[in-house]
This record gives C-alpha cells, structure tokens and sequence, in this order.
C-alpha cells in the first residue's frame, strides 16, 4: 500500500460503507456526552423507541453549567440545575455511565477523557462539543458534532461523513523561556486565520510538537477548531503511552502492550503526502495576547494593538475597528500597556496539571495586584485533588487567587462565573467573541504563565524577561 498519513490510516479502518460520490459512513468508537447538547438527543432516541447502540461506549458528564463554588449548596440558577438533572435522568434510563457532579471524576469533558483512559490512540472520538478536537494530541480522530449525530450515534455507532482534507503544520525548534502549547497554537491560528483550516483535519509535525508533553499537545489540538480545522492530530509516540499507561478505561497489562505495539504503527509513514503544509519556526514565537474578537486577532506581547487605518481592505478594516471598539482599546497602543480586571485560569484548554503547576510555580511569593480579581478553575475534580495534594491551592491562595471546583467557569460563562460588562480578562481559554465570558465581557486569550504575570503585574507584560 502506497504512504499514508495518520489521518489516512485511521479513516481507513473505520469506513462502514463508501459510496461512489465519497460520502462515507463513519464506524465511531467513543462518545463523550454533556448536558447542553444532549437533551434532544435522548429525547429522539425515546420518541422513536430506539436504546443505545452500545452504552458502554459512552461516557457523560456535567461542566458547562456546573457552580465551582461549594456543591453542597445546590445549583442555585433553575435552568443550570435542570439541564444537569436531565442528564442525570437520561443516562440512568439509557444505561450510561455518568460522572455525576459530586464524582471526584467530574470535570470538563474534554479533561476527563484523557484522564480516564478513554480517549485512545487510533480511535474515532465525538462529542457534541467543537472541543472535541481535544482529544487529537493521542493519535485519535476526535471531532465536535451537532446535536443530531449526538443521537445518531448512540443508536447506530456511526456516522455519516465527506473525506476532509489533509493538513500538516510543522513547528520545529525551541520555544523561547516561558513559551508555551497555547503561544504556538494562537500563532499558528494568527497566520493561517480562524478560517485557515476549514476542510481539513491538521496533523501537527515537527521537533516543536515532539517536544511537547501530552497536557502541551491538548492545548495545541484543543484550539485547532478556532483555526477551522475539523480536527487536530498528534502522532502517538513513547510520551502518549506513558501518559495512558495505568489508566482506569486504558487496556491493562498484556492488553497495554499489544494496544501500544498497533499504535506505535499509526503515525504517518514517510512520504505521506499531505494536502496543504504550513510552517512555523519555534523560536520566533513570542507569547501572545489576543487583542480583538476572534482568535486570530493575535500578536506578540512585545506588539501593538493593529491600527485601522493601515489596513486597504475594507472589511478588514471595520473588522478590526469593531473589535477595538468593544475591547475598548486604542489602535497601536502597546500590549504591555493593556490593564486587566480579572484572570481565569481554566478551560479545556489550560487547565490540567500541568497548567496549574507551571502557573503556581510563577505564583510562589507573588500577590495580586490590588486592582485584580484572580481565579484557578481545575479541570476536574482529580486535578484539583492532584493539584492539593501537592500544595498548589495553598501557593494559589496565599498569592491571592481564589480556588474554584472543576467546570467550564467563566470560559464560557453558563454558570454564576461571569464578567461584569465592560470588565477585561486576561484568560487561558480559548474564544474571545463578544460576550462570551459574559455580556460586555472583554476576553484577552494568553497562556498560563502571561495569565499569572498580569494577574500579579495588573497588565501584560513580557513573561521572557519577568522576574
Ligand atoms: C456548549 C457547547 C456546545 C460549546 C461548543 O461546542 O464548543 C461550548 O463548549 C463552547 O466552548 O463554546
Ligand atoms: S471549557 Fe470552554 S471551550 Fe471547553 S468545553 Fe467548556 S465551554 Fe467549551
């Protein structure tokens, strides 16, 4: 058989059916459900009579609209509180395993799949959820779909599907000191557009990514759908099968090596061709702050917010006035001159173990800044029990951040966590469209270490040279 890409070898082996005009039906391994989009999808399995396919092929849980304040007090908002009693009512009548909200296992879908062991190498991954993508960084095929498919698939394990398009970015050398997975991805994001990868599936190459640890790839194919891919993909390597071994939904013992001996095969053979090819190199990516309303209204620390006037198109030109406009900032300003309100550390994007380390590493000793509100959110519930058991809460507190339960928070601000109109954030999520933290919410995009330096500092700063 002639070369083919990681994508290629595991579309290949799930194709059910093909039909002459490429539409493909899909065989899908996994699904990962939440509270928001799955409520319809249980309801048409009721109304047509129909049970899951295979049950245990799916895994749910609650984050979008779950308190990250003290659970023994309820869910005080009614439509919060009915969302998750339905989930909690449907998977009982369904047969699915469910992280309830007071499991130690809960937590953001898109954390709890590779925490668990779920998310495997060479699998086919859905959720109802553009996240999804997430679960790219081990060598699986994991994509975001539409409430109906959600229900599709738990009757039929399958789904419907055009071949996409292949796309290799390759990032190779090192990053500068405190650059991290999400400085490549919103530069990456930067160059290419928010429409940059629309039709393909992006498989990430190259001695930067290489480099990378598992929780460093999950933020890079987390915002690989801010970049309009479908997906994102990592070649499993020696890192991946570290990170699943042991894992309660991994396979266990021989079952663990004879999986590991088929995914070490996975990764795309030499010579694969692929269909487009961005490069980037490490070592010119600055940390990045996203100044606009999109993902793609990026730059460097060191840069200026963009001047309109500069700009011929005309409607890149009001693009780029409308964004100033609602982030209240002037063109050509300094980042660094940009004063914060609030910070969220959190998110399916930066809110693993890792994150919280590197975060509470740069907190020791430092205090937010008076003018400043700070927030930690874990990604789930064993995060935070990880993460205080090795005295980050403590770092996190006494350097003045409050310390939160594991959910969604103010990425998207479903629950009680929300920016007042006009409050900016600097925040390690990964969308900043108007209102997204909350109405009149102003959103900053930045890694970890840049969220501590300006909850610390009150504003950006150049985490390369901070002390
Ligand atoms: C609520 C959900 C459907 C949505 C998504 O699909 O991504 C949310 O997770 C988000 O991040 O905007
Ligand atoms: S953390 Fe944010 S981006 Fe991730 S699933 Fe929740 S709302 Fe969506």
């Amino acid at each position: 058989m002639s070369s083919r890409t990681l994508f290629d070898k595991i579309w290949d082996s799930h194709v059910v059916r093909q039909e002459p005009d490429g539409t493909t039906l899909l065989y899908i391994d996994r699904q990962l459900v939440h509270e928001v989009t799955s409520p319809q999808a249980f309801e048409g399995l009721k109304l047509a009579g129909r049970r899951p396919r295979r049950p245990g092929a799916t895994l749910a849980v609650p984050d979008h609209n779950v308190p990250t304040t003290d659970r023994r007090l309820g869910i005080a908002d009614p439509i919060s509180a009915k969302q998750i009693r339905t989930l909690e009512d449907n998977c009982r009548d369904f047969g699915i395993t469910l992280f309830g909200m007071d499991d130690p296992r809960q937590g953001i879908v898109h954390v709890i799949g590779p925490e668990q062991g779920f998310t495997l190498p060479g699998t086919t991954i859905v959720c109802g959820d553009s996240h999804t993508s997430t679960h790219g960084a081990f060598g699986a095929l994991a994509f975001g779909i539409g409430t109906s498919e959600v229900e599709h698939v738990l009757a039929t394990q399958c789904l419907v599907q055009k071949r996409p398009k292949t796309m290799e970015i390759r990032v190779d050398g090192e990053l500068s000191p405190r650059c991290s997975a999400k400085d490549v991805i919103l530069s990456i994001i930067g160059k290419i557009g928010t429409a940059g990868g629309t039709g393909y599936v992006v498989e990430y190459t190259g001695s930067t990514i290489r480099g990378l640890s598992m929780e460093g790839r999950m933020t890079l194919c987390n915002m690989s759908i801010e970049g309009g891919a479908r997906a994102g993909l990592v070649a499993p390597d020696d890192k991946t099968f570290a990170y699943l071994k042991g894992r309660p939904l991994a396979p266990q013992g021989e079952l663990f090596e004879q999986a590991v001996r088929v995914w070490r095969k996975l990764g795309s053979d030499p010579g694969a061709r692929y269909d487009a090819t961005v490069t980037l190199q490490a070592d010119a990516i600055a940390p990045q702050v996203s100044w606009g309303t999109s993902p793609g209204m990026v730059t460097g620390v060191d840069g200026r917010v963009p001047d309109p006037r500069g700009l011929a198109d005309d409607k890149a030109r009001q693009a780029v006035e409308r964004a100033l406009e609602y982030m209240g900032l002037t063109a050509n300003m300094p980042i660094t001159e940009i004063k914060i309100d609030k910070v969220f550390i959190g998110s399916c994007t930066n809110s693993r173990i890792e994150d919280l380390r590197l975060a509470a590493g740069l907190a020791k000793g430092k205090r937010v800044a008076r003018t400043v509100h700070a927030m930690v959110v874990p990604g789930s519930g064993l995060v935070k029990q990880q993460a205080e058991q090795e005295g980050l809460d403590k770092v996190f507190v006494e350097a003045g951040f409050e310390w939160r339960e594991a959910g969604c928070s103010m990425c998207l601000a479903m629950n009680a966590d929300v920016l007042q109109p006009g409050e900016r954030c600097a925040s390690t999520s990964n969308r900043n469209f108007e209102g997204r933290q909350g109405a009149g919410g102003r959103t900053h995009l930045v890694s970890p270490a840049m969220a501590v330096a300006a909850a610390v500092e009150g504003h950006f700063v150049d985490i390369r040279h901070w002390t």
